[in-house]
């Protein structure tokens, strides 16, 4: 199994594209839209916030799931008993976010979204016929108007050796959404697990734009597109001082969407949360 890499520009981008996802529930494009310079400056610009800004005074709302998550509060993998090495801010456009950062990561999150919706449009279009009667509405109505779409700035710190036993930057999980839009990170280590049971490097060019399949699309897929299991190792001990800061956006739809018999959006979204150990 290995992750396709594609040419946004090809003429044959979307089929390929939706094959990718459709084969390992990943996809990686080259030659897309979304700006370096501009993920650049956010991964720099929110090292600082996480090195040195007030981060305790915009500390995460339990209701409304915005805001500051620090390592003590980060989330447990399904099915692990340690917490992720990493701390977290979650942005949304009704949400609070530091003020000096806030064009900025607002320009991101429409980049980003406006992107994710097209490659969603790709999925959909690629969906065979045996498949796309299961979809309550078209994937693109979905997302029409959704308010629930995350963007995630990850800062995963640098080592110090003293971490707890077993702790990872992200131990192996699923994605909840429906679509992940990621660019490489400015460290490597994000990893698939292959069908074999192997684990495999993602491509992680700086440049890069990684993009996965979420539980949302697999149970409305019914498994044709497969939310894959990935991971953030830790780095070798040459590499230990260096943090890593990551910027996934999470594409979710509204939460009255229909997934199947079993789930709508909202009632899903509450499952996995509680699983995760961040929702009572
Ligand atoms: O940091 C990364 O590269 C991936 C993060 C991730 O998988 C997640 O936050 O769901
Ligand atoms: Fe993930």
């Amino acid at each position: 199994m290995a992750i396709s890499v594609i040419d946004y520009r090809s003429p044959t981008a979307a089929a390929d594209f939706a094959a990718s996802l459709h084969e390992t529930g990943f996809g990686v494009l080259i030659n897309h839209p979304i700006p370096e310079p501009l993920v650049r400056s956010i991964f720099e610009r929110w090292l600082d916030f996480f090195q040195n800004g007030n981060k305790e005074g915009l500390g995460f709302s339990s209701e409304r799931f915005d805001g500051y998550f620090s390592t003590a509060v980060s989330e447990t993998a399904k099915g692990e008993t340690v917490k992720d090495f990493k701390e977290f801010y979650h942005v949304y456009p009704w949400g609070r976010v530091p003020e000096h950062l806030r064009a900025e990561a607002m320009d991101y999150y429409a980049q980003a979204s406006a992107l994710a919706a097209e490659l969603l449009s790709w999925v959909e279009l690629y969906t065979p016929p045996d498949i796309s009667p299961f979809y309550s509405q078209p994937l693109s109505s979905m997302i029409e108007g959704s308010q629930q779409t995350l963007l995630r700035v990850l800062h995963y710190p640098p080592l110090t050796g003293d971490e707890p036993e077993g702790s990872v930057r992200a131990a192996a999980h699923g994605d909840i959404n429906l679509l992940t839009v990621l660019p490489a990170a400015n460290a490597p280590g994000l990893q698939v697990l292959a069908k074999d049971g192997t684990w495999m490097d993602v491509p992680c060019d700086f440049g890069m734009l990684i993009i996965n399949i979420g539980d949302m699309l697999q149970e409305a897929s019914r498994g044709y597109y497969p939310s894959t299991i990935h991971r953030v190792v830790n780095p070798t001990e040459s590499k230990f001082n260096v943090s890593r800061v990551s910027l996934p956006l999470f594409l979710h739809p509204k939460g009255d969407v229909v997934l199947s018999e079993r789930y709508t959006a909202k009632s899903y979204l509450a499952e996995r949360l509680q699983e995760l150990g961040m929702k009572k």
